[in-house]
C-alpha cells in the first residue's frame, strides 16, 4: 500500500487529499482491532453491494472494478477515454453511475443554468454536505464574487505582502542549502501556501499562528476522511452511522476554533469602520465583512465557515501544483535557466512585484506551470447533476438525476489537442502564444476551454485561479532566483499518489536544493 494518498481540497470532490497514513489513523483511532473488524465487514458490504439504480442514459458502459476507481482512477479514465473519446459513456463509480461527457459535447452544457444542470447539488451530494457541512450554502455567491472581484483585482497590491511572508517562512523553515541539501518539499509547500493565502484571507496577525494554520490546513483533510468513511455506509444507514464518524465532531470543533480566533479580530474592526481616518485592513476578512448585510456582520460562525471553505478550496490545490512544478523543475534542468532568466528580466531590480504587469510578463513561467498542471492535475472535471432533461446534439438524452463528469486525464493526453502529449514541454503553451496576434492571450495558465478543463468550465469555473497563478509564480520565481534544484542521484520524478479520483504529488520524496552564490 502506498504510504500516502491524495490530494486535498475543497468542498469539491475533485480536490481532496489525505495520506493513506492519515486515513488509516483517522479510520482506526485508538481501537484498531475493533475498527479493523468493523472496517472489513463494511468494505465487503460496500464492495459487493448491488449497483445503484441505473440512470436511464443510453450510452455504453466502461466495465471496471470499484477498486480501480478507488486506487487507479487516472488509468481508468485514460483507458476508457482511449476507447470512447468522442462519445458519451458511463462508469460505475464508488458512489454510483457517472456519465462521462466528451470534450466535443461539453460546450453544449457549460452555459446551462443551475436549475437545469447543477454544480452545487453535485458537489454537495459528493461531499455529503448534509453531514459534513462542506457547503457555503446561501453564501456561495458572495464567496465567488469576492474572489472574482476583490481578490483578483487586488493581486498586484497584495503580492509584496505575500513575498514578505514567503521570505519569512523560507528564513525560518527552509534549510540553508550551502551545498546540495535533500529536502521534503511537499509538506513545506502546504505550510507555505497556507501562510501566503492566509495573509490575504485573514491578515498577518492570524496567518502565522500555528492554531490557524492547523485548522486551515486540516479542515479539508478531516472532511475528506469523513466523506470516505460515510461513503462506506449505504445512504439509508448514514443518519445513524454519522455518530460513528469522529471526524464530523472534529469538523464542528474546527469551526468553533476558527470562530473563536476570528471573533476578536472582527470585533476590533466593526466599531471603527465608520470613524474618520480609520484605515480598513486589506484582506478577505474585511472584504467579506463589508459585503455582508448588517445583521450578519457579527455572525462569526458564517465567517468561520467561509474562511475554512476558502482554505479547503485553495491550500492543497495550490500546494500540490507548486510541488509538482518543483518536481518537474528538478527533472527538466534546462528549463530552470530559461525561467530564471525571464524572472530576472521581468523583475529588473528584484522589487517589481507590486507592478500589475509583472505576473503577466512571466509568460514562459506561465506556460511551464500550465504544462505541469496538464500532466499532473485532476483526473476528472465538471462535476454536475442534471436537474431537468437535456438532449445533446449526438442524440443522447440525459434525464434528471444523471451525474456528469468530464474525462480530464484523457483529454489532457489526447494528441489531437496536445501533440506529443506524453512529452513534458515547459514552453508548449508559450510557443502556441507566439504563433499569432490572436493567440497571444490564449493558452494562459488561467485560460479555460472545452479541452482545457483543469479549472472547470462555465459559471462555476474556479474563481481562485488568478490568485493561485499569482502565488505559484511568486514562489517559483523566488526559489529559482535563489536556488538550483535537482533530483537525487539515480532517482526519477517522484511518483504521484492516487486515491478516490484524486491525484497528488508524493508527500515523502526529497529533492536537492543548493543556494545560488551569485544572488
Ligand atoms: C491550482 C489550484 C487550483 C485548482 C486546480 C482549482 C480547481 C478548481 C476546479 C476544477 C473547480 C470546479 C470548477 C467547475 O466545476 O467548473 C474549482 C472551483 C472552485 N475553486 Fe478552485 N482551484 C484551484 C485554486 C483555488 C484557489 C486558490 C481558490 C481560492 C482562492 C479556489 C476557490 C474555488 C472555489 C470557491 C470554487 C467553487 C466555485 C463555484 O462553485 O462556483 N480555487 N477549482
Amino acid at each position: 500500500m502506498p504510504s500516502v494518498v491524495e490530494d486535498p481540497q475543497s468542498y469539491n470532490p475533485n480536490y481532496t487529499a489525505v495520506t493513506y497514513d492519515m486515513l488509516t489513523q483517522g479510520v482506526m483511532g485508538n481501537h484498531s482491532g475493533y475498527y479493523v473488524a468493523i472496517g472489513m465487514v463494511l468494505v465487503c458490504i460496500w464492495l459487493f453491494q448491488p449497483s445503484k439504480p441505473k440512470c436511464n442514459v443510453s450510452a455504453p458502459l466502461y466495465k471496471s472494478s470499484r477498486m480501480k476507481w478507488m486506487f487507479n482512477a487516472d488509468s481508468l479514465i485514460r483507458d476508457s477515454y482511449t476507447q470512447f473519446r468522442d462519445c458519451v459513456y458511463q462508469i460505475k463509480a464508488t458512489e454510483g453511475m457517472r456519465t462521462i461527457i466528451p470534450a466535443n459535447l461539453v460546450g453544449e452544457l457549460k452555459g446551462l443554468p443551475e436549475s437545469t444542470l447543477s454544480a452545487e447539488t453535485a458537489v454537495s451530494e459528493a461531499m455529503l454536505s448534509e453531514y459534513t457541512q462542506l457547503s457555503a450554502g446561501a453564501h456561495s455567491d458572495t464567496l465567488t464574487l469576492l474572489l472574482k472581484t476583490k481578490t483578483t483585482q487586488n493581486l498586484a497590491r497584495m503580492t509584496p505582502k505575500l513575498k514578505e511572508e514567503l521570505e519569512y517562512i523560507l528564513s525560518t523553515e527552509f534549510p540553508a542549502c550551502g551545498d546540495w541539501t535533500p529536502f521534503k518539499i511537499q509538506p513545506f509547500m502546504v505550510r507555505t501556501v497556507s501562510r501566503l493565502s492566509g495573509r490575504t484571507f485573514v491578515g498577518p496577525a492570524l496567518c502565522r499562528t500555528e492554531e490557524w494554520m492547523d485548522v486551515s490546513i486540516n479542515f479539508a483533510i478531516t472532511a475528506f476522511i469523513a466523506v470516505i468513511k460515510l461513503q462506506f455506509f449505504p445512504p439509508w444507514m448514514r443518519p445513524a452511522a454519522q455518530y460513528l464518524v469522529s471526524e464530523l465532531t472534529t469538523i464542528r470543533k474546527d469551526l468553533e476554533k476558527a470562530q473563536a480566533m476570528l471573533k476578536p479580530l472582527i470585533e476590533e474592526r466593526t466599531p471603527d469602520s465608520d470613524t474618520d481616518g480609520y484605515e480598513k485592513p486589506d484582506d478577505f476578512m474585511q472584504w467579506l465583512l463589508d459585503a455582508m448585510p448588517d445583521e450578519q456582520k457579527s455572525d462569526y460562525f458564517i465567517q468561520a465557515k467561509i474562511q475554512l471553505l476558502l482554505s479547503a478550496s485553495s491550500i492543497h490545490t495550490t500546494s500540490n501544483l507548486t510541488t509538482d512544478c518543483i518536481y518537474d523543475l528538478a527533472v527538466h534542468q534546462d528549463i530552470q535557466e530559461i525561467l530564471r532568466e525571464e524572472a530576472s528580466e521581468v523583475l529588473e531590480n528584484g522589487n517589481d512585484w507590486d507592478k500589475k504587469e509583472t505576473m503577466p510578463r512571466l509568460k514562459k513561467m506561465d506556460s511551464f506551470i500550465k504544462e505541469s498542471l496538464r500532466l499532473s492535475g485532476n483526473v476528472t472535471s465538471f462535476i454536475r447533476k442534471v436537474m431537468k432533461p437535456i438532449d445533446l446534439s449526438d442524440g443522447t438524452h440525459l434525464p434528471p438525476g444523471t451525474d456528469l463528469l468530464t474525462p480530464l486525464a484523457g483529454v489532457a493526453v489526447d494528441e489531437r489537442f496536445y501533440p506529443e502529449p506524453e512529452k513534458f514541454d515547459g514552453l508548449r503553451f508559450w510557443k502556441l502564444r507566439q504563433q499569432s496576434e490572436e493567440a497571444r492571450d490564449r493558452w494562459q495558465f488561467t485560460s479555460i476551454g472545452d479541452t482545457n478543463m483543469n479549472f472547470g468550465l462555465g459559471k462555476h469555473a474556479c474563481p481562485g485561479r488568478f490568485f493561485a497563478a499569482n502565488e505559484v509564480k511568486l514562489i517559483l520565481a523566488h526559489l529559482l532566483l535563489n536556488y538550483d534544484i535537482k533530483l537525487k542521484d539515480g532517482e526519477g520524478r517522484p511518483k504521484p499518489n492516487m486515491f478516490m479520483m484524486t491525484k497528488s504529488p508524493s508527500q515523502t520524496a526529497e529533492v536537492l536544493f543548493r543556494r545560488r552564490t551569485n544572488t
